[in-house]
Parts: C-alpha cells; structure tokens; sequence
C-alpha cells in the first residue's frame, strides 16, 4: 500500500466492445460507484471499432451490469458517465479524435487531468497503442495517466521483453499498471496479513517448521472460446508464470519494512531471484505436464482436449502443470513448494496450503494411527477463508488424539461480499497504489523460470492425453510428491 490519491479520473478502455469489459469491467465500476468509492469526478470513455455511438454503448453497459442491479435501482446516473469513441488503433486519426473527447469530458467531469488507459485487447496492440497515446498527446502533464495492461504479458522472457521495452519508450515504470487479477483476490491478499500480522505463523514460517507448501489452482471448465489463444499458451504461461508464481512470492518473501508498494514488490522480486531455476534437461524432476482426455464432470460426459476443436487435433499444448519449487535462501533452503494447476479438473477450486512439521516425539499416536500434521489452509475460491487443522483430544475409544478444524469463512457472513478482484485493482490504480500489481522485474524473472521448464519439454515429445477430465491431473503429479514423501492435500472439506 502506498500513499494514496482523490480517485478523480477519465478512464479510457481500449477493448470496450470485448468480452473482458463486459464481463469483469463495468460489474467492478458499477460496485465501485454504488459503494461510494468513486463518484462525479470519474467518467470513462470506451474505444473500439464497433460503430457504435453513445447511447447504444450505454446499452449494453446496462446490460454487462443487468445481475449487480437491485430490481427497484436506477442505472441513470450511472450510464451517463459513460462515452463512446469509435477507433480504430491502427489508424493514427483514431487518436486525434479520442483525444478530442477527453479534453472536453475532463472538463466536464473536472478529473484534474487524470487518465486511466486500460488496454482490454489483444497483446500484440499493447506497444502501439502505448506508443501512440504517447505520441498523439494524450498523456497529460496536469494530472496523472496510468496505463493498465491486461495479460499476457509477453509469450516469453524475449518477447516481454521487446513488449516491455516498446512501452516503456512511452511510459515511465511507475506509470504502468500490470494485471494480474490473483493480486486482487481478497485471500492472495489475505496472505500478507496471515503472515505479518500473527505471531504464531510468522514465527513458525520457516524451514525449522514447515515441510512444503501446496498451491492448487484448479478449473472444472476446458478451453471453450478460447482455444486458439490458449493452444499457443498452454498452462504453465497462462496460469504458472503468472498467477501461481505471484502466489508463491507472496508466501516466501520476507516481511517488507514497510507497505509501501517498492518494499513489497522489492521483496517479491527477492523470492524471484532465489527460485531454482531448473535446467532443461532435469525439468522431469521438477515438473508434470499432462492434458486432459475425455471424462465426466459432474455427471457430465466431457469430451477430450483434442476434441474440443479441429484445430486441436494433434495438439502437444498442456492443461495441466503441477511442479515443484525450491527457493534457495536461508529461510526455505530444503522446503519444496508444490503448484498444481489445470483445465478440466475435478473441482474449481484455489487453495493453499501450508504443512507443518510433525512433533520430534510422537506421545498420542501410535505406527498404525499417524499423527496427522498441522495445516494451515488458505482457501482462495470459492469459499473464502482460512482453516486451522490441529490435534485434541479425542472422546473415541482406543484413540486419544485426534484432528481438528478451526475454520473461519469470510464469504459466509451476512450480507458481506468480497469485492471482485477487478474491482480492488481498478481502484488501487486510481488511488495511485500499484501493490498488487507487478513491477518488470517480477515479469521479467518468472518469465525466465518458466522459459527453462518450457526449453525442456520442448526436447521430449509428451505422450497426451494423459488425464482424465474431472480427476486432479496425471498420475505423475501424484508421484511428484509421493517420492518426497507427501501427498497432495484435497481440495474439497480441508
Ligand atoms: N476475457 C477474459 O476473461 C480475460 C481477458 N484477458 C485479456 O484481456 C484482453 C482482452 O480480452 P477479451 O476482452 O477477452 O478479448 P475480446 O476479443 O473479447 O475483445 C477484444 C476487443 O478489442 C477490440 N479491438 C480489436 N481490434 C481492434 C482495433 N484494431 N482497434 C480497436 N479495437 C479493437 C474489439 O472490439 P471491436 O471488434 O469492436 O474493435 C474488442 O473490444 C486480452 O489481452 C486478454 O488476454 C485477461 C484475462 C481474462
Ligand atoms: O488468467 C487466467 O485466469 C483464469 C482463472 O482465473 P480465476 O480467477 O477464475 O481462477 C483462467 O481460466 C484463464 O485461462 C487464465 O487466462
């Protein structure tokens, strides 16, 4: 967290026709408005090339928003903030009329020439569109512009490079807003707390009491629309390099000296710098891929990867990762961190959890009844919540000791609703708090990590499919663990 600003500002969406704007991004402004945590003196503006004006652009805001709606609510005052521009970003006139229309609306709505660009299109438009907004002189120098990028952010550590470099001729570091949703779920960023704010964990998290780490990120769903972007990706650029990487650097990194977004992310990048990097010849060792085959899901026949599109016949594209990483510091030497995630997968479900070590003397159980170890879980999605699994007394005849959960769910209480990931992290924009966003460096050495894991499957061909939709991947992710001597924890009633 870092100091924060009035959130007064024009917002443009470059996307605005797309499935992300509708889906994610005018839900999160509507919430936002409704609770008070943006007023008047925010209007946005969305540009794409449909020709649509105005008043038709309202429309299907209102229709993007028809589920957050109170049946007895009025949308008015709402829709009216929003403007539509037709542009088209390959065409350097687009610019020059978008620009017209924010100088006018930044009047209007007095946002004292503070510009929000969110780039909800393609990657490969990401440079030009920076580049030009720099050009055409829509960056003001009034107030403040950010620009927001969506995922993914590169294909590879080179091209996110060249991506990076491309916007940066335009942007200065602390101007760019880089997405990546996880960072704005209300348990990843519940992590922090956990950690920092509780003696009993932050004195215990290390490798003297914790003997691995798991974090699941699992989905019921297979490729659906969009394979073919998906197909070029795979798992491990789509969910590891990202999302579950963020995760892990917010588990292991020391305590920041303070909030401040620079000391927070600089000790993030620290995780990033100690992670193993796994030399392509061994990446076996460290690393499963799979993708899914036919199966049922929720006693549904589902049909396999390959099946879901013509062009995915043959295809050697994984839906599935699970790995095992070690961070060389003092604090983790010699504690695999385990990450597991995939398409078509039993559950929909984002879980972590943190297994501690066993007493060094067993006095309760005996060889056939173990002690079971204490887990700490984090339950990211869907529930929200963390739980406690201790050993008490057991009442059970022949047993006097036995596991027990504290549980504390923070999506079951009354009328309480976490707010949408995208929601938190168009507002810390606006506020000026890039936090949860992450900085090049982060990008730039999780791209190198995942680059050498995807260099040493490239010289083997996979034997996929290899898992069954609806079950938790490959039996070689099992195995992953068993030959270390753990097992991967449910995902369901933990
Ligand atoms: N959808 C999702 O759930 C998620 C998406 N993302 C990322 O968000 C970004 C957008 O994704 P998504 O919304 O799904 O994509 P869509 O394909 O649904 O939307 C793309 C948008 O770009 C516009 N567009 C395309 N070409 C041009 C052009 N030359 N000039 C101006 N506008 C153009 C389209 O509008 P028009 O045709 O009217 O021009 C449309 O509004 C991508 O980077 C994606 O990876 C990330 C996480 C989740
Ligand atoms: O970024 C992505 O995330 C989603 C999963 O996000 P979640 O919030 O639903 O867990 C994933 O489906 C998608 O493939 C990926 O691009």
């Amino acid at each position: 967290m870092t100091k924060q600003q009035e959130p007064r500002a024009l917002i443009v969406i470059f996307g605005a026709t797309g499935d992300l704007a509708m889906r994610k991004l005018y839900p999160s402004i509507f919430n936002l408005c409704r609770n008070g945590q943006i007023d008047e003196n925010v209007a946005i503006i969305g540009a794409a090339r449909k020709p649509w004006n105005h008043m038709e652009f309202r429309q299907r805001v209102l229709e993007s928003i028809s589920n957050n709606l109170e049946s007895d609510e009025s949308p008015n005052a709402f829709l009216s903030r929003f403007y539509y521009q037709q542009v088209d970003v390959t065409d350097e006139a687009s610019y020059k009329e978008l620009h017209h229309l924010v100088i006018d609306l930044e009047e209007k709505y007095d946002t004292d020439g503070n510009r929000m660009f969110y780039l909800a299109m393609a990657p490969e438009f990401f440079g030009m569109i920076a580049q030009r907004i720099d050009r055409f002189g829509l960056k003001n120098s009034d107030g403040w512009t950010r620009l927001v990028i969506e995922k993914p952010f590169g294909h590879d550590l080179a091209s996110a490079q060249k991506l990076n470099n491309e916007v940066r001729e335009a942007f200065d570091e602390d101007q760019i807003y880089r997405i990546d949703h996880y960072l704005g779920k209300e348990m990843v960023q519940n992590i922090e707390v956990i950690r920092f704010a509780n003696g009993i964990f932050g004195h215990l998290w290390n490798n003297q009491f914790i003997s691995n780490i798991q974090i699941t990120s699992s989905e019921s769903l297979g490729v659906e629309e969009r394979f073919h972007f998906y197909n070029q990706s795979g798992a491990a650029r789509d969910m590891v390099q990202n999302h579950m990487l963020q995760m892990l650097a917010l588990l292991a990194m020391e305590p920041p000296i303070t909030l401040d977004t620079d000391e927070v992310r600089s000790e993030k990048i620290k995780v990033f710098r100690a992670m193993r990097r796994i030399k392509p010849d061994k990446v076996d060792e460290y690393f499963v891929r799979g993708q899914y085959d036919r199966g049922e899901i929720n006693g549904k026949q589902v049909v396999s990867y390959q099946e879901e599109h013509e062009d995915l016949k043959g295809s050697n594209t994984e839906t599935f990762v699970a790995g095992k990483i070690y961070i060389d510091n003092y604090r983790w030497a010699g504690v695999p961190f385990y990450i597991r995630t995939g398409k078509r997968m039993a559950e929909k479900a984002a879980k972590i959890v943190v297994e501690f070590k066993n007493m060094p003397m067993n006095l309760y159980y005996d060889e056939k009844d173990k002690q079971q170890p204490n887990l700490l879980v984090i339950n990211v999605q869907p529930e929200e919540g963390v739980t406690l699994h201790l050993n008490a007394k057991s009442n059970k005849p022949g047993t006097q000791a036995e596991p027990i959960k504290l549980s504390y769910l923070y999506n079951h209480k009354s009328g309480m609703r976490s707010p949408e990931a995208y929601e938190k992290l168009l507002l810390d924009c606006m506020l000026g708090d890039a936090t949860n966003f992450t900085h090049w460096d982060e990008v730039a050495l999780s791209w190198a990590f995942i680059d050498s894991v995807i260099e040493g499957w490239k010289r083997k061909k996979p034997n996929f499919p290899n898992y069954k939709a609806g079950t938790m991947g490959p039996d070689a992710a099992h195995e992953l663990l068993e030959k270390d001597g753990f097992h991967w924890w449910p995902i369901k009633d933990i």
